[in-house]
């Protein structure tokens, strides 16, 4: 019989997105899905699932209690509010989470299978019933790049990231479309111009970035023509709390602790892109690897991993955030050695954060619960 499985936060943009994924690949056939809502309790669960009935409360402790299995995109105040009112409350059962708030917990494992099926499974063993989908950065980046930690080749790697407006969520990517629109509107008679002056295209725009008319309610500062050198909230010794997880979760998925943390570091940036997260790496290698064997461990560490050659119209055509939107594929090019010496390696790689940076490691996980993968 169907297990029976919670489903909260299916209407936002990681859920719909999850949604999506779980209907293309059959996943409803396997559960028996109970729709929540914090904000319309008995409103309709969605027409593409006939029979599913009504919405019921997502804050409902005692509905929540009832079922094996809760995935949730609601967010981190969702988890924080309910989590542990529902362990508390004597369940037992498997909670998948998209957000990042159980992520660290020693009872929790971080989930990206492809990568660490190996820690899931012992997880499993050892009644751990916790599971949360990693940062989308670091799960793109270990989507890309696993073959070299598969082979222990990282002795250690910084993260430059170009990170897109949907980090931030749906009202960011409104907020960087609605900007676009209004410098370009700004200067569109001088734009439609031909003869008309550069420099006093450059000047009107600027003059609207600077004049605090734009909406920068969610960004804080314009992002259209612009980045923003800060993600996430600062953690006041001069790392954004973005740049902590990238070492600190890509070493919880990996299983590494104590002697064996491979050292990360990033700088991360958001970027004028809407959904896909982009990053250059440097990587310290622990020995000199002829790149072609670092192509093929790429290549073999999972079926999304694609290795783009280092060649300018190869990564102008597949190394995009605008090439790679809504696909699975993490490409990975620009891979030479670097000047440094033959165990420094270049990477350049970009991932739909929404699909491997989100959604897809938890339909994946709900399939393993389920005993299904
Ligand atoms: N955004 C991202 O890039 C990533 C997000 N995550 C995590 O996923 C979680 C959810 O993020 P995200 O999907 O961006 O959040 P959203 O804001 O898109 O959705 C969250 C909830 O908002 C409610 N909501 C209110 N108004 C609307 C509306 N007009 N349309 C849709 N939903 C609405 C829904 O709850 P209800 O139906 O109950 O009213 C929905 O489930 C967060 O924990 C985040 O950390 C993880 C990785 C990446
Ligand atoms: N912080 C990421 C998005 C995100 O939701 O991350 P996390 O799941 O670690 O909170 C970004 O802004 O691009």
């Amino acid at each position: 019989m169907a297990q029976a499985v919670g489903l909260v936060g299916w209407r936002g943009m990681v859920g719909s997105v999850l949604m999506q994924r779980m209907r293309d690949e059959g996943d409803f056939n396997l559960i028996e899905p109970v729709f929540f809502s914090t904000s319309n309790a008995g409103g309709n669960a969605p027409e593409w699932a006939p029979g599913a009935g009504k919405l019921q409360n997502a804050f409902d402790i005692e509905a929540l209690r009832k079922l094996p299995i809760i995935v949730t995109a609601q967010g981190g105040d969702y988890t924080t509010e309910v989590y542990g009112k529902l362990r508390e409350a004597g369940w037992d059962g498997i909670w998948i989470d998209a957000a990042s708030t159980l992520r660290m917990k020693d009872d929790a494992i971080i989930i990206l299978d492809p990568v660490n099926r190996n820690v899931i499974d012992a997880g499993l063993k050892n009644g751990i019933k916790t599971f949360a989908g990693g940062n989308c950065t670091v799960s793109c980046m270990l989507m890309g790049l696993g073959g070299l930690f598969q082979n222990g080749l990282v002795e250690w790697m910084t993260a430059m990231t170009y990170q897109a407006a949907s980090g931030g969520g749906a009202q960011h990517m409104r907020e960087l479309l609605t900007q676009f629109g209004l410098i370009n509107g700004q200067v569109r008679t001088l734009l439609d111009d031909p003869s008309s002056a550069i420099l006093d295209i450059d000047r009107g725009v600027l003059a609207l970035q600077q004049g605090g008319t734009l909406p920068t309610e969610h960004f804080g500062v314009p992002l259209a023509g612009n980045l923003i050198p800060w993600i996430d909230k600062d953690l006041g010794d001069g790392m954004s709390r973005e740049e902590w997880k990238g070492g600190a979760e890509t070493n919880k998925i990996l299983g590494r602790t104590g002697a064996d943390i491979i050292p990360i570091d990033s700088l991360c940036v958001r970027i004028g892109a809407m959904r896909c997260h982009s990053q250059a790496l440097t990587i310290k290698l622990k020995r000199d690897v002829p790149l072609d064997e670092i192509e093929d461990m790429l290549r073999a560490a999972n079926p999304w991993a694609k290795v783009v050659p280092n060649t300018r119209e190869a990564s102008m055509r597949d190394l995009t955030p605008v090439a790679v939107t809504g696909t699975l594929q993490i490409p990975v090019g620009r891979l030479r050695k670097l000047a440094m010496g033959p165990e420094y390696l270049s990477a350049f790689t970009v991932g739909d954060q929404l699909l491997w940076g989100a959604a897809e490691p938890l339909r994946r996980m709900l399939r393993i619960a389920l005993g299904e993968a």
